[in-house]
């Protein structure tokens, strides 16, 4: 087949991996640089709970907010200064394998976007093992169109995701939103250093149990979805921005070019670029400067739309 139908899937350099290569290869913070493995997870903790905590203490914010009957079907909106009907939301899906994080560590954007006028919504979903993949998938599609019923008047609706959070984002391009009663005002996709093929992550120690079957990754893989059933964007202006640190895995790095291709030749609005000198973690980090590259990229494409 050509390179147009996807059977490069075929050849995917994964499958001539080894165990121990592909458990290295899906273990972001193996690949951290400045820091050692531990000490970059503990970092990570550490600063998401102090950004949190300061945004939580600084601006306007509305905890905990349910949108669904579920004890974890819960959301934090951070308002801007000047709150009015017409904001532009970004929505936010932590990242940590499906398995750790929470919205009360991950309000690492909240400060610089705020102060520009854009309402920050933080997500909770049910991580493994109380929630399946199917599961989260579902709570994500669920947080946004509350957002939606809630602020009927927005200025658009940006989705951003780090790392499982992007392949949660990233599963609302395939979203059924008739069944929701509902389309959101969906203008864009932010997806960092995420995961879009999960079969890989099958043959991985510490991610088997989340995937039991081939059937189960496949219907989590937003790259396997589009190439077997292209879909179309329900406002031809959203775009997708497809992001990945310099520092991340190769592996993580062709999955990330792979699905900025995938998306390109399915016609939708996609960009891609490789974060210069960032790492899997740092990539958000950053995020909590007004200054970095990716804030102003962000920044600019909300402003540019609304
Ligand atoms: N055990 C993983 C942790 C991890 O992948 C992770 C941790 C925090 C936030 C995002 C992560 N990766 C993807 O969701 C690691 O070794 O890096």
């Amino acid at each position: 087949m050509d390179v147009l139908g996807g059977n490069h899937r075929h050849e995917a350099p994964w499958k001539r991996m080894s165990k121990e290569e592909l458990d290295n290869q899906y273990s972001p913070s193996r690949w951290v640089i400045r820091l050692g493995a531990e000490e970059a997870m503990r970092t990570y903790s550490q600063i998401g709970s102090e950004v949190t905590k300061r945004a939580r203490a600084t601006g306007r914010s509305l905890l905990d907010v349910p949108y669904g009957e579920g004890e974890g079907e819960k959301l934090d909106i951070y308002l801007p200064e000047a709150v009015s009907e017409a904001m532009p939301f970004l929505v936010f899906f932590h990242g940590g394998y499906w398995q750790s994080g929470s919205k009360d560590t991950s309000a690492f954007m909240v400060s610089p976007l705020t102060a520009q006028g854009v309402a920050v919504v933080v997500v909770a979903y049910d991580i493994a093992p109380k929630g399946t993949l199917d599961q989260m998938v579902d709570q994500v599609t669920q947080s946004i169109v509350f957002v939606q019923k809630r602020y009927p008047g927005n200025q658009g609706i940006y989705l951003c995701g780090h790392s499982a959070g992007a392949q949660l984002a990233a599963m609302m391009l395939l979203a059924n939103w008739i069944k929701h009663g509902v389309t959101p005002n969906l203008k864009g996709f932010f997806l960092l250093s995420g995961v879009y093929d999960l079969e890989p992550i099958m043959h991985t120690s510490e991610n088997a149990p989340l995937l039991p079957t081939l059937e189960d990754a496949q219907r989590n893989s937003p790259l396997w979805q589009l190439e077997t059933a292209p879909t179309q964007p329900a406002d031809p202006a959203c775009r997708i921005l497809v992001t990945v640190g310099q520092h991340d895995s190769p592996e993580f790095r062709r999955q990330s070019r792979e699905f900025h291709q995938t998306l390109c030749r399915g016609g939708w609005k996609a960009s891609f670029a490789e974060l210069h000198d960032v790492d899997h973690f740092e990539i958000l980090w950053n995020l909590t400067q007004e200054d970095y590259v990716l804030t102003q990229i962000i920044l600019k494409t909300i402003f540019q739309q609304s």
